[in-house]
Order: C-alpha cells, then sequence, then structure tokens
C-alpha cells in the first residue's frame, strides 16, 4: 500500500548538504501496522513528511495504492492525499473550533452537504469515544482527547493510509495505551494501513506489525515485530529492545560493583539476554549442571511481541575462574547476548 523506493532528502543548510535520508526504501502491505523507530535527529519525521510529499524527496519514488506520488501535478496531488490521513504529536487542532468542527473541518473543505456531514461527523466522534465532547472546544479537552479529536479528523475523508508523526509522544502512559488501542481497532476495522514513527521501542511492541530502524537517514533494519526482536541483528536495534524493560538492579548494588575481580573469591554478576528460540530452553539450568556453575538471578523479566517471547535475567554467577568462562561461551553459542556488569566479593 506504501512503497518507497531509494528515497533520498539532501537539505541545504547555511550552504552545506545534509543527507537527511539516504536511499530509503520501506514496502508497507495493505492493512499493516508498521513503525518506524530511530533516535532524534534520525530522519524520522522527514521520511514520514515524504510519504504525502509534504517533504518532497531530492530522489527516489513514492507509491501509495500504486500511484507515484511524485509524478503528480498539484492539483492531482491535493487530490491523492484524500487517502493519506496524518496526525502529529501537538495534534494540530483549531482552538477557535468545537471538537465537531474540527472533525467536520475537511468535508467542509470538500463543500459536502451539512446533513451528510453531520452524519460522518456523529459516526467519527462515536468511533473515538468523544460523543459527548461534541461541543467543547480544545483547551478543555486533555492531551489524550485532543490526539481521538485529530484521529477523527484525520478520518473524515477515508483515507486508506493513517501516518502517525510521534502521535502518543506528548501523552502519558495510560492515554499513550488507549491511544494505541484506538489505532489498533481502526485498523483492524476500517483497514487502514498505517504507518507511524516513533522513538519508543514500546509503541512498536504494542502495536507493529512491521518494524524499520533509522540511523543517521539509513534504514539499517527492517522486518516483522517478530523477527526484529527474536533476532536483532543491529547494536541499535538490540538497545531499543532493551529500553522496553524497566527492571534493573538497584543502584545501591550497582555502585557496590567493581570493573575487575578484587579478590580470587570474587564472582561476576552477568546479564543474560534471551531473543526468540533461546528464551524456551532451560538454559540456565542446562549451564549450570552442565559446567558446575550456580546462578543466583537478581532480577529477570519476560515479554512478548508480535508472538515472539524475549528477556534478561540478571544473574551472580559462582564457579571456578574456567568453568565461568566454559558456561558463558557455551550460553553465547546458544544466541545469549553475555554482558558482564562488574563483579562482587
Ligand atoms: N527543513 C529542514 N531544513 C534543514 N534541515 C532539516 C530540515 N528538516 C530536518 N532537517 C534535518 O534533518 C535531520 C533529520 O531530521 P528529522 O526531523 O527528520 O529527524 P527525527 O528523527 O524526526 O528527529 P526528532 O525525533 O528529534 O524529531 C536532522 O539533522 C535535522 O536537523
Amino acid at each position: 500500500m506504501i512503497k518507497l523506493k531509494n528515497i533520498s532528502k539532501i537539505f541545504d543548510v547555511a550552504g552545506k548538504k545534509l543527507n537527511a535520508l539516504d536511499n530509503v526504501s520501506l514496502d508497507i502491505p495493505k492493512g499493516d501496522i508498521c513503525g518506524v523507530i530511530g533516535a532524534s535527529g534520525a530522519g524520522k519525521s522527514t521520511l514520514i513528511r515524504c510519504v504525502n510529499l509534504l517533504e518532497r524527496p531530492t530522489s527516489g519514488s513514492v507509491f501509495v495504492d500504486g500511484q507515484d506520488l511524485t509524478q503528480l501535478s498539484e492539483a492531482q496531488l491535493i487530490a491523492e492525499r484524500r487517502n493519506i490521513g496524518m496526525i502529529f504529536q501537538h495534534f494540530n487542532l483549531l482552538s477557535s473550533r468545537t471538537v465537531y468542527e474540527n472533525v467536520a473541518l475537511p468535508l467542509t473543505l470538500e463543500h459536502m452537504a451539512k446533513e451528510k456531514i453531520h452524519e460522518k461527523v456523529t459516526a467519527l466522534l462515536a468511533l473515538v469515544g468523544l460523543t459527548d465532547k461534541k461541543d467543547v472546544y480544545q483547551a478543555n479537552l486533555s492531551g489524550g482527547q485532543k490526539q481521538r479529536v485529530a484521529i477523527a479528523r484525520a478520518l473524515a475523508s477515508d483515507p486508506k493510509v493513517l501516518l502517525c508523526d510521534e502521535a502518543t509522544s506528548a501523552l502519558d502512559p495510560a492515554t499513550t495505551q488507549s491511544i494505541l488501542k484506538l489505532l489498533k481497532e481502526i485498523n483492524r476495522t476500517l483497514g487502514i494501513t498505517i504507518l507511524l514513527i516513533t522513538h519508543e521501542m514500546d509503541v512498536v511492541k504494542n502495536i507493529c506489525d512491521q518494524v524499520a530502524v533509522i540511523d543517521k537517514g539509513q534504514l539499517i533494519e527492517q522486518g516483522s515485530v517478530s523477527e526484529i526482536f527474536s533476532n536483532p541483528k543491529t547494536e541499535l536495534a538490540q538497545e531499543f529492545i532493551r529500553s522496553t524493560f524497566q527492571a534493573n538492579l538497584p543502584e545501591e548494588y550497582l555502585a557496590k560493583l567493581t570493573d575487575t575481580p578484587k579478590r580470587s573469591d570474587s564472582y561476576p554478576i552477568i546479564r543474560f539476554e534471551f531473543t526468540g528460540r533461546s528464551v524456551d530452553a532451560p538454559l540456565l539450568s542446562q549451564t549450570s549442571r552442565k559446567f558446575n556453575v550456580s546462578f543466583n538471578i537478581l532480577v529477570s523479566q519476560i515479554d512478548y511481541a508480535g508472538g515472539t517471547k524475549f528477556g534478561f535475567t540478571i544473574a551472580e554467577v559462582e564457579g571456578d575462574e574456567d568453568s565461568i568462562t566454559q558456561a558463558k561461551i557455551y550460553l553465547m553459542e546458544s544466541n545469549v547476548r553475555v554482558e558482564v556488569l562488574g563483579y562482587v566479593d
């Protein structure tokens, strides 16, 4: 439904060329939810703005529903943009209009008959759960309610595609969950293809089918959510997955760790990261038996994304030095990421 082919975008900043997007290609099938994740300045906004040509790529093609938007005249593009709804981090509502009027705006601009507008806006407000707020102004709405209005307005022209530009970044965690749930529902019931950009892997984990990781203007990794979570290839993807875990060792405990063993009986604190198949095997108990080491588990967390399990365990590992080394090698060979956090006596 959305196909980006070799998109590059070069900005001219004070006479210098800035390559905001570098040969990006992305193919999102109809009905999928795709998340593009990246750090600040990676090129996420530029990428999503290229999909409806709010930003015109320097080179490459943008296909939406089979139509190459870069080849259209301005008038054709305006017509084609009706197929592409967009919502933003800061909602972009008109403060002088009521909820009803904000949602009705795209239809009023299309000169739709008043009764038809009424029918449509009423249905959209019901869909986003704001029927009782129709006469309220945005100053009297919460962040989550404002985003619901923006979603209803974006859906008014029956788009095939919805672009979400950091749509939950200004919202608290509970409101974020409710907006993500609404987006998923819209995707499922209306069959709308969704492209969202985010810097939070939790968003991807919650609703996406596909994920692409962007770094310095390049898509460095992409695949299904289950593929990326079970086998992240780049350090950046691994970092984003790690960021979805809340649990960690208490600061007081971390402060006690030394970088190298202080005494012959010091033992390491190791963080084991499990992805995909390595989660399902009883690897720690196998390792314990095989190499005569013991794991005193301090923290452990397992999560799910795209039907895949992933997680980590931090443990004190006791045993003689050689056995611990062999145990680490065995676990690494079993696709476990092993990181020594430090040593305790
Ligand atoms: N209109 C512009 N003119 C010049 N440079 C720009 C313009 N828009 C973006 N850039 C630059 O392009 C790069 C990518 O910016 P972009 O806003 O796409 O990143 P981002 O991943 O969305 O970041 P953030 O999460 O902070 O919004 C940055 O270096 C930015 O400064």
